[in-house]
Formats: C-alpha cells, sequence, structure tokens
C-alpha cells in the first residue's frame, strides 16, 4: 500500500530508508516538543538544523529528488515551516521557469549551493489577489539601463512572502514593470535585499518581520519596501519576456506565462495536503483504536471508541479522501512537468488547461483537508485539544493553503471561466473543441442515474452520475450568466450576480476529477489485496461524495429517493468494511513518530503515560509556586482573607 500512496515500490523504500537514517541522527531531532519552545528558540532550532541537513544532506537523500527532499523536510523540519521555506518552493521554481539560460548560469548554481537565500515577494499590503493592482513600481531608467523600484505608499509594501522579513537576502520582486511612462503590467525581477557579508538590508531597503500567524511561525513572513532602489536592466526575468537596452520590450509567448511559480506551487501543494490529511487521520485514528469510552452493548465492557459508527463517519470519509488527492495530486504533478517541458519549448497551448485544473484542486482540496482535519482533532476528545495532539498545528498549516496561492473562491472563478467557454461550445454545437477535461460536458446523459440498476458495473455509472451533475449545474450558471448578458447586464456585473452559481460548478467539476483519478488509480493496480482494500475505500469515497452533493441530483429526478437510500447505505456498508483496515490504511503512509509529532498519535499507542510527562515536562512545572501567583494572586487572597 505505501507504494500506492508514494508512486512506487522503489520510493516507499527510500522513504523508510531515509526515515531509518534521521532515527539514528539525533543532532536532526527536535531538541524538545516544538510547542514549547517560543517563536524565536523554534526558529533557532529550524536554522540549527537546516545547516546540518545542508552539511550532511546527501549522506541520507538524492538532493535532486524532490520527493526525497519533501520527505526530509516534514521528517527533520516539520510542517511549521523554515528559515528557507520559500527558497526550495518558489525562489528556485521560479528562476528555474522565468530566468533566460545565461540569468540561470549566474543565479541558480549560488541558490543551490545555499550561497543566497530567497524568497517570492508579491503580495502587497493592500493587494493579493488582484494582481494587476499591485503599486510596486520598477521603472526603466534609459540613461543607466537600470530598473528603479519604488514603493510609492504604504499600501504598496510587500507582505506575506515567506522567509522575506529576515531570513532571504535576495527575492524575486514582481512590480510594475514602467517603460517610458508606458505600464507593462506585473513582472519578475531578481533583487537583492542585503549585503552578502553582513546580511544588514541594503540602503533604499524596508525590510522585516510581520509578526505571529496562526500557525507557520517559525516562516518569517515580511515586509519589504524599496526607496527609488536601482538594479541592472538584466535583472528582469528573460526567459520570455525582454527589455533590450534601448527599452524595446519583447512580449511573452503567452500573457501569463509569469505566474508559472504559483501554479508550481498550487500543482505540488496537493499531495502536501494529503499528507497533511492523513498525519492528522493517522493520529486520531490510532487515538481512537485505544481509547476506550462507554459501551456499545451495557453488558460488554468499554469499547475503543473507533467502534462507534459515528466517530467511523468522522474519520474513515476523509481517509478516502486523502487517498483520493494523493492519486489526484500525482498525476497534476505529472501533467504540471509535462506543460512546464513544454513551455520552456516554447508550446504555451496546455497553460489554460493546467491553470483551470490546478485553480479548483487547490481549492477544493485545501477546504476539504482542513475540513476533515478539524474532525479529526475533534474526534479525539478533549485531548485533540491540546498541542500534545499536534492536530491544532496540523490545521493552522493546512488551512493556510486555502488562502496562499490564490484565495479559494477567488481561484474557483479562475476554473469557472474554463468552465464557461467550454459551455460555449457546447451550446453552440463545437462539443468536439472540448478539451479531454471538459469533454463530458457535450456527451449526452442517460436520463436517470443507473446507480443501483447494474450489478458490477464498476463505478462507472457513479462517475456519470458525477458527470451528470457538474454538467448540468456548469450549463445552469453558463446559462444564468449568458441571460444575464442578453437583459443587458455588464459583463463583469453579470460574472458577478452568477459567481455563486459558477463556483458551485467548479466545485462539481473537481470532485468528477478527484473521483476519477481515484478509479483511474484503482484500475490499474495489479495485487488483488490491495485492490481489494483501495476498492472498499473508492466505494465509501463515491457514495460519501454523492450523498454531499445529492441535492444537484434529485432537483431533476436524476437520482430518486429510493436510490438516495441505497447510496446512503452503501455508506453505512462500506464504514463497516473500512473498520478492521482503518488503522493500517493510515500506517500504510509510514509516518514515523518523529515526523508525527504527536504523543496522542504515537505508534506504540502507549498514550497516557506519555501524556504524563508531556504535561510535567511544560515550562510552568519547573516550579511549584509561579511567579504570577507571588506577585499577584497570594497578595489579592491575602488581602480578601483580612
Ligand atoms: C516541491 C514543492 C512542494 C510544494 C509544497 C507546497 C507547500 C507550500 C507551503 C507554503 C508556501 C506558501 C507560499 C505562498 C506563496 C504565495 O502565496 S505567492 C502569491 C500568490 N498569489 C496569488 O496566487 C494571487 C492570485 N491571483 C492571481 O493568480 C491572478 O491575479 C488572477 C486571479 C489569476 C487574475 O490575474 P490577472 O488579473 O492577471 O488576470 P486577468 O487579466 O483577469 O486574466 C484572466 C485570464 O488569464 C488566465 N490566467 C490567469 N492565470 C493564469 C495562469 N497561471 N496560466 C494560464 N492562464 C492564466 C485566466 O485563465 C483568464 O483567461 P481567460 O481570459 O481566457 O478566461
Ligand atoms: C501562510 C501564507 C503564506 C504566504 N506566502 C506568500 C509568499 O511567499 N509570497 C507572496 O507574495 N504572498 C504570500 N502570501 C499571500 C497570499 O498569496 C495572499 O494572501 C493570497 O493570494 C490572498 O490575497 P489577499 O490577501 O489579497 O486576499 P483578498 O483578495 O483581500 O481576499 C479577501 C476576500 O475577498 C475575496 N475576493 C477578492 N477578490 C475577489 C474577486 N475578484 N472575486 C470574488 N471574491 C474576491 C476573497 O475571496 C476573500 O474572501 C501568503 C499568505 C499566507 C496566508
Amino acid at each position: 500500500m505505501a507504494a500506492q500512496i508514494w508512486g512506487s515500490e522503489k520510493r516507499a523504500r527510500r522513504r523508510r530508508e531515509i526515515s531509518a537514517k534521521i532515527a539514528q541522527m539525533p543532532e536532526l531531532h527536535d531538541s524538545k516538543p516544538l510547542p514549547f519552545m517560543t517563536r524565536e528558540e523554534k526558529i533557532m532550532e529550524s536554522a540549527r538544523k537546516l545547516t546540518i541537513l545542508t552539511e550532511k544532506m546527501g549522506q541520507i537523500i538524492d538532493p535532486t529528488d524532490p520527493a526525497e527532499l519533501y520527505h526530509l523536510n516534514n521528517e527533520v523540519l516539520g510542517l511549521e515551516g523554515n528559515p528557507m521555506a520559500l527558497h526550495g518552493v518558489m525562489f528556485i521554481p521560479a528562476l528555474s521557469a522565468q530566468a533566460s539560460d545565461e540569468q540561470q548560469a549566474k543565479w541558480l548554481p549560488r541558490a543551490l549551493r545555499r550561497e543566497i537565500i530567497g524568497t517570492y515577494a508579491q503580495t502587497e499590503l493592500g493587494h493579493g489577489t488582484n494582481l494587476q493592482n499591485l503599486e510596486t513600481t520598477a521603472t526603466y531608467d534609459l540613461a543607466t539601463q537600470e530598473f528603479v523600484l519604488h514603493t510609492p505608499q504604504i499600501t504598496a509594501l510587500k507582505w506575506w512572502p515567506g522567509n522575506l522579513g529576515k531570513s532571504s537576502n535576495y527575492a524575486v520582486v514582481v512590480a510594475h514593470m514602467i517603460i517610458k511612462a508606458k505600464n507593462y503590467g506585473p513582472h519578475p525581477f531578481m533583487v537583492q535585499l542585503r549585503d552578502e557579508k553582513t546580511h544588514e538590508p541594503l540602503p533604499g531597503i524596508t525590510i522585516g518581520d510581520i509578526g505571529p500567524k496562526m500557525a507557520y511561525n517559525i516562516v518569517d513572513n515580511g515586509f519589504l519596501g524599496f526607496n527609488k532602489y536601482r538594479i541592472p536592466r538584466t535583472n528582469l526575468l528573460m526567459r520570455h519576456t525582454k527589455v533590450e537596452a534601448d527599452g524595446t520590450y519583447i512580449k511573452p509567448p503567452h500573457a501569463k506565462i509569469n505566474y508559472s511559480a504559483m501554479v508550481h506551487v498550487r500543482a505540488y501543494m496537493l499531495t502536501g495536503q494529503a499528507i497533511m490529511l492523513a498525519s492528522a487521520l493517522n493520529i486520531a485514528t490510532r487515538y481512537s483504536s485505544v481509547r476506550r469510552q462507554g459501551q456499545i452493548d451495557k453488558s460488554q465492557p468499554e469499547v475503543k471508541v473507533l467502534e462507534y459508527q459515528t466517530q467511523q463517519h468522522r474519520l474513515f470519509p476523509s481517509i478516502a479522501r486523502a487517498y483520493a488527492f494523493q492519486f489526484a495530486g500525482a498525476e497534476t504533478v505529472k501533467l504540471y512537468e509535462h506543460v512546464l517541458k513544454e513551455m520552456k519549448s516554447g508550446n504555451v497551448s496546455l497553460m489554460a488547461d493546467l491553470h483551470a485544473l490546478t485553480s479548483g484542486l487547490k481549492s477544493v482540496v485545501t477546504y476539504q483537508t482542513g475540513e476533515g482535519i478539524e474532525q479529526a482533532r475533534m474526534a479525539c476528545g478533549g485531548h485533540g485539544y491540546s498541542m500534545a495532539s499536534y492536530i491544532s498545528e496540523i490545521y493552522g498549516v493546512a488551512i493556510g493553503g486555502c488562502t496562499y496561492e490564490g484565495e479559494n473562491m477567488v481561484m474557483l472563478l479562475q476554473l469557472a471561466r474554463y468552465l464557461v467557454k467550454s459551455a460555449a461550445l457546447v451550446k453552440s454545437g463545437q462539443s468536439s473543441k472540448l478539451g479531454p477535461l471538459v469533454a463530458y460536458l457535450g456527451v449526452k446523459s442517460e436520463p436517470t442515474s443507473l446507480i443501483d440498476r447494474i450489478p458490477n458495473s464498476g463505478f462507472t455509472e457513479y462517475v456519470k452520475t458525477f458527470q451528470h451533475v457538474s454538467k448540468r449545474q456548469t450549463l445552469k450558471a453558463a446559462d444564468m450568466f449568458f441571460g444575464l448578458m442578453e437583459k443587458g447586464e455588464k459583463r463583469e456585473i453579470a460574472w458577478n450576480k452568477c459567481s455563486v452559481e459558477l463556483n458551485r460548478a467548479s466545485r462539481l467539476h473537481t470532485r468528477l476529477f478527484i473521483v476519477e483519478a481515484f478509479v483511474r488509480r484503482v484500475n490499474e493496480i495489479a495485487d488483488i489485496r490491495i485492490k481489494e482494500a483501495l476498492t472498499d475505500l473508492l466505494h465509501l469515497h463515491v457514495n460519501y461524495e454523492l450523498l454531499d452533493i445529492a441535492s444537484y441530483a434529485l432537483e431533476d429526478g436524476f437520482l430518486s429517493a429510493s436510490q438516495l437510500d441505497y447510496i446512503r447505505d452503501q455508506v453505512y456498508l462500506y464504514l463497516g468494511k473500512i473498520r478492521p483496515n482503518a488503522v493500517s490504511l493510515l500506517d500504510s503512509w509510514e509516518f514515523s513518530d518523529i515526523e508525527l509529532r504527536s504523543v496522542l498519535g504515537r505508534r506504540d499507542g502507549n498514550v497516557y503515560e506519555n501524556l504524563f510527562k508531556w504535561a510535567k515536562s511544560s515550562p510552568l512545572n519547573k516550579t511549584d509556586v509561579l511567579s504570577s501567583v507571588t506577585q499577584y494572586l497570594k497578595p489579592m487572597m491575602e488581602k480578601a482573607r483580612l
């Protein structure tokens, strides 16, 4: 099963080898539990481990393999980020995709050797979503052949970029490029921020940390202002766009090609989200099979809480989602790598499809991951609320994904633009022009679902039902939009008035893709036992998801009330079938105790003794009487007694 999760036997074996090596290297372990550290201590601890990793990484992993790097990162540095998180996640990908060969030769080796630390600085205090209204300017000075970076007002301060505040000395900065008074829109520039020897900010740069956040507090998300700060013309990233010495602008082959670093993260973050969901579920499910509370049959002893159907219903559909996200994420990464290769050789025709797909997936996956992790926390009762479970940290980190790389509603609306264009093709009789991801929009469906009518139909009837609801909602939202415009409404106003319906279509389309990716994967599996376990999980997934969106299928009679009862029964049937495999389905992800960082989710199940040990190690317990008591509470009580 680990091979299915991680992509191959070899990958699963490598993960195990890497975890085993890390287990033997105490210098790479947290020196004390992270929740007991201050933010400064955590950053220091992370930087300490990061420098050891830089020295020893080659002994542990193949540093050129992103999957091995990601695993090493999760085990040693953890989810809360690190002082170089953005260096690998966005700075290097931005340089790789957007810098010319000559620029790459100059900067990439230095970045890869970690001689310099970089980040991706795009979002500002006043604007994050609407890139067209970013306010930082890069004005070309023809006389000196330099760009002058400037922050005209407070809202133009860069705000949020990870590791910008304290750790990075370089950044890819996105600014509006102005040449001879003409604004060419946002473009990426390589900018040195700090002196390489002293790490002091360079003259003309104002920089710092934006303060503590809901989670991710090891990352120094920062602010950045420029006061007429000059950089050479050749620091504009020039793989696709060029500015010649005389100010001549050569436009890129696709208007949005400079957005590729964002698409990179949107594609890769899906499996990251799956891992976080599976981690929280692993903790909750293991704990639920240790925790005994109450009886189902009063004549019997107390049961493990995992025996309760409500507990299973709370956890198991999310287990199915974690697998589904991992499989859909793996497919998306493959597609991304393919499109990136094509883009590098000048073919930009697949960019729109990739953008639409990653926009929808990013939104649905992060939202459902957040939901699943929060349910996992509640499933652990009181102990879930303790930082000893570590679930709250996982939650805080995961839901950051609902916001970064494009706020979820906004990204769903990006997918909706693609769906509406596709609907227009269907309406104008040009279904043959539909791309493969939306081809179903042009296919006539049966009048009713055959879900419970065709025995042994595999998952075909389910997929058809998901296709039906997605198609119907897409055409309905598109009709609403076109109808408003026919009545004379301006395009943008009509769009806004339909946007809730449009986003519903985007979610349904994305959920269909996730179901299809799960079905594709299960169909590929040769090992009978693995196939059986995953088929059970897939049954739970399709029935649970369909129940969740049933109103769309009920409203036009595609599903009947009796079919809904059938689907509900299937959910209960598969909850029961999955119960014996539940812990194993999560243990198959092979998270080590070091990686999980959870007292509650320990592999050995020795929860209570370790919770007590954890509590005793709280800094508050270093002394029996705190100074808050001697200074304030004790005098207060004494005064009251007089
Ligand atoms: C190994 C890696 C492991 C990764 C693990 C991940 C963990 C990471 C953990 C933490 C890191 C956090 C890092 C966070 C970083 C950031 O958040 S960086 C900042 C991100 N910011 C955003 O995402 C901003 C969101 N806004 C936008 O993207 C855009 O503004 C927009 C909403 C898309 C609109 O853009 P714009 O105003 O320029 O667009 P319009 O002029 O309206 O045109 C829209 C048309 O353009 C098409 N389009 C847009 N984007 C793209 C694209 N990327 N590719 C192709 N086409 C694109 C769009 O489809 C419209 O086309 P149409 O007109 O034909 O419909
Ligand atoms: C943990 C974290 C890490 C980050 N790291 C980085 C980084 O490294 N580099 C970087 O540059 N940035 C980074 N960011 C910033 C992030 O990319 C932005 O916050 C994000 O893109 C959302 O933009 P915003 O803050 O402007 O939200 P807003 O756009 O202000 O969103 C507020 C509300 O308005 C709605 N809204 C906005 N526009 C529309 C619209 N057109 N239609 C409908 N609704 C709309 C949204 O849906 C939302 O409900 C990070 C953010 C976080 C939380």
